[in-house]
């Protein structure tokens, strides 16, 4: 489906097909989709997406202050228009491969920046929306530099760390987003700026 599309690159191997994602089963109902360098042209997307996207800071209440959520941000509802083509095509790609399984396609697009190691996410699920009760997916396609992405179940027990390179793709499945929570956490070493994208169906948060 990529033929002629703007995901070929003459000089880059094709994008691989989703069907060749490795599916690890968690605990609770739980899991995760795998698929390292999905993409191609990720150096130009990355490019383009930190160039052109309106980040924007953020800051959030936590107890009695107020403080800046460590990394840049930018959402793309549904209906609006994705920052960059290769999205959209990204997004073509999972709901041809994924939206039988899902019951629903992706539709909105969320998007962060990793500025340096000093930028992360705390321990959470995306469980602002429905995804605190039912199944759902997130998937996530990373660029630039690459993080350590760390689930662990929320009942208890041993995270599992996957790294998230430049053109990786991941899918937190199942009940992965009630039942395990997830976190970027900051890097003391040296790390270039990443980009994440993460597309989630309607409702989901
Ligand atoms: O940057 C990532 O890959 C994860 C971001 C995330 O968990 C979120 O925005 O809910
Ligand atoms: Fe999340």
């Amino acid at each position: 489906m990529f033929q002629g599309s703007l995901l070929d690159r003459a000089d880059e191997a094709g994008p691989r097909p989703l069907s060749e994602a490795r599916r690890t089963r968690l605990a609770h109902g739980a899991w995760i989709d795998v698929l390292p360098a999905w993409i191609p042209g990720a150096d130009a997307l990355f490019e383009r997406l930190h160039t052109s996207v309106p980040w924007r800071g953020e800051s959030r209440r936590m107890y009695d202050r107020v403080v800046d959520v460590p990394r840049l941000l930018s959402f793309y509802n549904e209906g609006t228009e994705l920052p960059d083509p290769v999205l959209d095509e990204a997004k073509a790609a999972l709901n041809a491969h994924y939206e039988e399984e899902l019951g629903e396609p992706f539709r909105t697009a969320g998007l962060c920046l990793y500025r340096d190691g000093r930028d992360s996410v705390a321990w959470h699920g995306d469980r602002i929306g429905r995804g605190a009760r039912a199944d759902t997916m997130v998937a996530i396609l990373s660029v630039g530099a690459p993080r350590q992405l760390l689930l662990r179940p929320r009942g208890g027990g041993p995270a599992i760390k996957r790294e998230l390179g430049h053109g990786d793709l991941i899918v937190m499945g199942g009940s992965c987003q009630r039942t395990w929570d997830h976190a970027i956490p900051k890097s003391t070493r040296a790390v270039g700026p990443r980009i994440s994208i993460q597309f989630r169906p309607r409702g989901v948060r």
